[in-house]
């Protein structure tokens, strides 16, 4: 059965793989060339009127792209003029065959060349860029920039790498973008994602079966279709039953992350709590289950499936034995907050359960001091070493699992940085494994619900309208 590779993205080189196929099984490269201009062209058309335009080309195919838009505005009576970067007899391929279809003189790159643009098109550099932006380039796309007009990126804007979104040099900031076939990671990682404004995926007909044979590791959002719905014939026990280890202090982390575990659908949370804290458990919301017993003895019971311990846990030797002891059960576990920090230099071996970490920048840091890279290389790296699912928090949310497969996460709103939205994330991760789901499938899952409630509840967010928002959000996935 053919799969559904739409929410895939390609990396810069599966993309270059995609269009060699492509033109392998018989579509030439002057087609897909047409098929991605004609697709930009009719973006502006749809969106603009007709207007004073100037497109800018680059040495590559980006720029041949630019040449064939340019060509099919002309032909429906807009005034384009292109300023060209380098020389046009040094344009090659199919870029050189659409150049010497446009009829016109070219202009070299400058600022004073974009002066009477209304419209400007960045067909300058995509998924060639190679180094920084500098010298006349870096001069003209300022210029473009600030003249205040729409901006339309072919491909990528100029200057963002396709690969980890990162600005080589300096970029510059479109309106919408255009790009082929599938969106790259770097259309999804900051500042890509920033710098592309909207984003459009245009089919330029290279076949589904092609991106299959590809398998890209990268994927964009959770599938909705994970949700473990309730059956009707299941009972409590069905839904699986976590353990949250109460903070001491911080209780209301610890508060917040069973209320969104029990909202996704877990059928019973308990509370494990020592001293002062246990009695403000037992005093709070009277769905959930406390204990003070020995961990040891409350997790003896095996319908204890899954543990989150981090949320308001706290620093100290007793706390960081108690991490690592989990560390060495069956249990499915999810390391937050301070359990993370506390297991800084650790020794990762494979465990029986399933293991989800969900460090932000910091503790990532701690953890991994020595992976640097893209956001997503340094997820998929960490995710590789300590045979974990690693979830590695921000406004571009990386998930990662041990083999490889990475998913950047798109929902969410400022208001998601904020006290307490950690730990209804982890508390959301918690419900979806304790009800079966594998750590990475929960975390996609649990990241894509908790950025969809920050969208849904919009400004004035705080921590506890996480929980309060998720059955509005979990009706939307119903169909
Ligand atoms: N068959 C294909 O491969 C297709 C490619 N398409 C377009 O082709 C683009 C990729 O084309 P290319 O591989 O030619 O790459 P680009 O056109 O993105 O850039 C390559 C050129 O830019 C130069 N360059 C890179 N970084 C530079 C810098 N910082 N300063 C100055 N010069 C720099 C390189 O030396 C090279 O000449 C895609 O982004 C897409 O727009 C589309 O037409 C669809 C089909
Ligand atoms: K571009």
């Amino acid at each position: 059965m053919a799969k559904n590779t739409k929410n895939h993205l390609l990396s810069v080189a599966q993309m270059y793989e995609a269009d060699q196929r492509t033109i392998e099984s018989g579509i030439s490269g002057i087609r897909l060339m047409e098929a991605a201009g004609s697709a930009i062209a009719r973006e502006i058309t749809t969106r603009w009127s007709p207007r004073k335009t100037v497109i800018l080309c680059g040495p590559g195919n980006n720029g041949g792209d630019g040449f064939v838009v340019a060509r099919l505005l002309h032909n429906k009576g807009w005034y384009v003029r292109i300023l060209l970067l380098g020389e046009r007899d040094n344009l090659k391929g199919d870029a050189k065959t659409n150049a010497d279809r446009w009829p016109f003189e070219t202009q070299p790159f400058s600022p004073d060349g974009i002066k009477d643009a209304d419209l400007i098109v960045d067909a300058v550099f995509g998924a060639g860029l190679v180094r920084d932006v500098d010298g006349i380039v870096a001069l003209t796309l300022k210029a473009a920039q600030q003249q205040n007009v729409p901006i339309i990126a072919v491909d990528m804007p100029s200057g963002v790498d396709g690969d980890s979104g990162q600005i080589l040099g300096m970029a510059i900031q479109a309106d919408i973008t255009v790009t082929f076939c599938r969106a790259k990671t770097g259309h999804y990682l900051l500042p890509g994602r920033t710098l592309c404004g909207d984003v459009i995926v245009a089919d330029i007909g290279i076949q589904d079966p092609i991106i299959e044979q590809i398998a890209p590791e990268n994927t964009k959002n959770a599938p909705a279709h994970l949700f473990p719905w309730p059956k009707t014939e299941g009972h409590k026990f069905d839904r699986g039953h976590g353990v949250i280890v109460g903070g001491q202090q911080m209780t209301g982390a610890t508060r917040l992350a069973a209320l969104c575990a029990r909202r996704v659908g877990a059928g019973l949370i308990t509370i494990a709590a020592r001293g002062t804290a246990y009695m403000v458990y037992r005093t709070c919301e009277p769905g959930n289950l406390v204990s003070n017993d020995n961990l040891n003895e409350i997790l003896a019971d095996p319908r204890k499936n899954t543990v989150l311990i981090g949320p308001g846990l706290g620093i100290g030797e007793g706390r960081k034995a108690l991490v690592k002891d989990l560390l060495n059960t069956d249990k499915n576990l999810i390391l937050d907050a301070d359990a993370l920090t506390m297991l800084a230099g650790h020794n990762w071996q494979n465990r029986a359960g399933e293991t989800l970490l969900t460090p932000h920048e910091g503790e990532f840091k701690r953890l991994f001091p020595d992976i640097t890279g893209s956001k997503l290389e340094r997820a998929r790296q960490a995710a590789h070493q300590s045979k974990a699912t690693v979830l590695l928090k921000g406004p571009d949310t990386v998930i990662a699992a041990p083999d490889g497969r990475c998913t950047i996460n798109t929902t969410g709103t400022p208001w998601l940085a904020t006290a307490g939205s950690g730990d209804s994330l982890a508390g959301i991760c918690l419900g979806l494994i304790c009800q079966g789901l594998n750590s990475y499938d929960g975390a996609c899952l649990g990241t894509w619900l908790h950025g969809k409630c920050a969208e849904t509840g919009g400004v004035g967010l705080i921590s506890e309208d996480i929980s309060t928002l998720l059955p509005e959000v979990l009706k939307t996935l119903q169909k």
